[in-house]
């Protein structure tokens, strides 16, 4: 296997990027000397890095949603509706660019054109092109980062980093696991390295931009430590390339006290690998995705589910959080929709900003156990690496020690299976092949055990079932009828 975690040199790099380039007719726009010139053009209340930088300082949490549409003015419109009521912008590409299908999405734009109204589910960067991609950026007064699910984002990244985005999100696990079906994690994971290396040629030039591992990955029951293990290795792999301002996820999952401990024991684990491995000149910052499973058809209450994700952001202290809306259940929202989830958000944040969540020993055990459980993974995966954590990667999600639980890559073992405790904590219910010690497994037993007896039923794949449309079903927790 060539996949090795090395920064790729520049004749490598460059002998792809033709490559790359040419694999759909607006690659040949890009500069990348031009791309840099107007990068430096930007003013800083552009720049992601430093809106973050500055939130992390102040202990605010920036509000962020997702949204994208076909057609470049609409685009523009949606986002200039959105723009004063959050903090950071998206621009959330369409599924056919996500898999390198522009001819689809050429059709889309050309159906949306000719319907007067968006037939894709998000914005077809690509085929727009550098210019238009730039129209975007000029008309807005926010920093503006690409939000996606594409393994192979190569030339989604040359054309929109040229043409101004200061924020790209995903990575070569996180953007295979929970997306694909069949795409080997050594290709994902090597496309995601010319990602971050570009990333890095930009820093090396001065431009900062922000890169973004998607945290939530199947966003269904993860539990904290197997998304902060992903978070951790694809910062690292970022780092590696070049890479200095990251931001690392999780996607609620409901119990406060656990959303909190994840967002703060992924801060801290965070610094701790990224400095074992020699790193000291990066930015961190922490994003929180409000809920990411079913959502509740009746609007009011999925404004309570998307408040409850702010109030879980604030006082876990992340310096984002990523707003749903309350058209979650039906598709993609309107403009008004996704506005209402973002005021909705404001409203919480600032009822809730100035408190402070008191440490307990139920919160520090909680923050204890993720430590533990990111520890004994990411040991494994080194070991399996023989130190290289991109080829300890693909060997430990081969052999299901890395294991994303409702996920639809083949190459995913798919064998642990969460289910939640008493209090709607996510534990688990069979670890599969995740290599845990045996006091740690013995305490999520222990935990679903109560719930059973709670429930009078025996721990089973039905409570499994039962969770995942508990929220939707204005619960948090799948009890039984
Ligand atoms: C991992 C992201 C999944 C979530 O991302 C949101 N999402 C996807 N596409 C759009 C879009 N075009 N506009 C606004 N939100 C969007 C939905 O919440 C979805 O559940």
């Amino acid at each position: 296997m060539q996949l090795r975690n090395k920064k790729l040199d520049m004749d490598t790099f460059l002998s792809e990027r033709t490559e790359v380039v040419a694999s759909w007719v607006t690659g040949k726009d890009v500069d990348f000397e031009e791309g840099v010139r107007y990068q430096h053009s930007l003013p800083e209340s552009k720049r992601f890095s430093s809106v973050l930088a500055a939130a992390d300082r102040e202990g605010r949490t920036l509000r962020q949603p997702r949204a994208g549409v076909a057609l470049v003015d609409e685009h523009i419109k949606l986002l200039q509706f959105l723009e004063d009521a959050c903090d950071l912008l998206p621009s959330t590409i369409d599924a056919y660019t996500r898999l390198n299908h522009y001819e689809k999405a050429a059709e889309g734009i050309a159906r949306s054109t000719a319907a007067g109204t968006s037939l894709l589910n998000g914005f077809p960067a690509v085929n727009h092109g550098l210019k238009e991609c730039r129209r975007v950026v000029e008309s807005l007064t926010k920093p503006v980062q690409v939000r996606h699910g594409t393994p192979d984002a190569r030339l989604l990244a040359e054309i929109t980093l040229a043409a101004g985005f200061t924020a790209y999100e995903g990575g070569g696990i996180s953007y295979n696991i929970p997306y694909a079906k069949k795409v080997p994690l050594e290709r994902s994971l090597r496309h995601w390295q010319y990602c971050d290396r570009l990333v890095g040629f930009y820093e090396e030039r001065g431009v900062r931009i922000n890169r973004e591992p998607f945290g939530p990955l199947s966003g269904t029951l993860v539990p904290p430590f197997v998304s902060h293990c992903v978070a951790i290795i694809e910062g690292l792999l970022a780092l590696e390339q070049g890479c200095k301002c990251i931001t690392l996820g999780y996607g609620q999952a409901g119990n406060l006290v656990q959303d909190i401990a994840a967002i703060r024991s992924l801060r801290e684990l965070a610094n701790e690998y990224f400095q074992a491995a020699g790193f000291t000149d990066y930015q961190l910052s922490t994003v929180f995705h409000q809920w990411m499973g079913g959502f509740p058809e009746n609007e009011a209450m999925a404004f309570s589910v998307i408040c409850s994700g702010a109030a879980a952001a604030a006082l876990a202290g992340a310096t984002k959080v990523i707003v749903k809306t309350p058209h979650e259940a039906s598709g993609v929202p309107t403009k008004e929709a996704n506005k209402q989830g973002l005021e909705a958000t404001t409203q919480t944040l600032n009822m809730v900003r100035e408190q402070i969540f008191p440490m307990s020993p139920t919160l520090d055990q909680e923050i204890e156990l993720i430590k533990r459980e990111v520890r004994c993974v990411l040991a494994k995966v080194f070991e399996l690496g023989e130190g290289d954590v991109a080829i300890g990667t693909v060997r430990a999600v081969a052999a299901g020690v890395l294991d994303v639980p409702f996920a639809p890559a083949t190459c995913n073992a798919g064998k642990l299976l969460p289910v939640r405790d008493n209090v709607g904590a996510v534990r688990i219910f069979d670890a599969g092949r995740v290599p845990l010690p045996d006091d740690v497994l013995t305490f999520h037993r222990d935990r679903v055990a109560e719930r059973a007896k709670a429930e009078k039923r025996e721990a089973s794949s039905q409570m499994v079932v039962d969770d995942i449309y508990a929220i939707s079903k204005s619960r948090l927790i799948g009890r039984p009828r």
